[in-house]
């Protein structure tokens, strides 16, 4: 149950500071609304990644689900928890394509939201996606 730990204080913190520093590096000429993630692996590792809109509108990937892809492509599978981050005022919240991803690699874990004024909302992926499907549904096929 390693997903229902709590964080240490230290790696919430960092965690957030990467989603941050992410948002930065967004690239979001359409909406204007830049957004950055951070996940933090069971592995200790951290990736992030930014929302990469597109001019084929319908092609934009969030920056949750990069943050999550770039972590599988180095081999990571379970996710410990996941900083995204705005530098607007409203606190930001995953829509439901990017909480389905981060539940195939969690059944539950933390979900930390920041604003631009370092505000942080603290929820769980549980809260987010409640009654969810993930992979264990399909073990007995
Ligand atoms: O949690 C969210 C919500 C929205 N977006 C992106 C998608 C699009 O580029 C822009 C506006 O929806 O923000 C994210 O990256 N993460
Ligand atoms: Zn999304």
């Amino acid at each position: 149950m390693k997903n229902e730990q709590v964080l240490d204080i230290n790696q919430a913190a960092e965690l957030i500071r990467q989603a941050h520093q992410a948002c930065e590096d967004a690239y979001a000429p359409y909406s204007c609304y830049k957004v950055g993630a951070a996940v933090l692996w069971e592995s200790g590792r951290i990736t992030s990644g930014v929302n990469v809109e597109n001019a084929s509108y319908g092609l934009t990937v969030c920056a949750e689900r990069n943050a999550v892809f770039h972590g599988i492509g180095l081999g990571e599978r379970r996710i410990k928890a996941v900083a995204v981050a705005v530098p607007l005022e409203e606190i930001p919240s995953p829509c439901g394509a990017c909480r389905q991803v981060i539940r195939e690699f969690a059944s539950d874990c933390l979900v930390l939201l920041s604003n631009g004024s370092g505000e942080i909302r603290k929820t769980r992926l549980k809260d987010l996606l409640p009654d969810s499907f993930g992979p264990e549904f399909l073990k007995s096929i």
